[in-house]
């Protein structure tokens, strides 16, 4: 999958199919709401997910929410189809593991 940048356009047509998702600060991020319980095998589902694709997000896991960021170091930090496919892949994941988008 090429590391090219999105477009703006581009982008804002990904993001459309992406519901939760948001470029905050370079970086496509999203955050769920997710049983503690449940973590740990979500993010051994993410890991596998983003070992298959070669493309890793910054997981921050905190009190009842687990959090996803990435962008794509190899086109010098722009927003990629790598990204957005990812992203796409996570939100299935954190949907099989129960995880909810939380509110913005
Ligand atoms: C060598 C390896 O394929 C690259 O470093 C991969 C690894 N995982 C990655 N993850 C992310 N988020 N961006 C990248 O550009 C990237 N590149």
């Amino acid at each position: 999958m090429p590391a090219t940048p999105l477009t703006e356009s581009e982008l804002q047509d990904a993001l459309a199919g992406l519901p939760g998702w948001t470029v905050r600060e370079g970086e496509l991020t999203a955050v769920f709401k997710a049983d503690r319980a449940r973590v740990p095998a979500l993010y051994a589902a993410v890991a596998a997910a983003e070992d298959e694709a070669d493309h890793h997000a910054r997981v921050t896991v905190l009190y009842g929410t687990v959090g996803f960021a990435m962008n794509t170091h190899d086109a010098g930090g722009a927003i990629t189809a790598r990204d957005i496919a990812l992203a796409t892949r996570i939100t299935a994941l954190a949907d099989e593991h129960g995880a909810r988008l939380a509110p913005a």
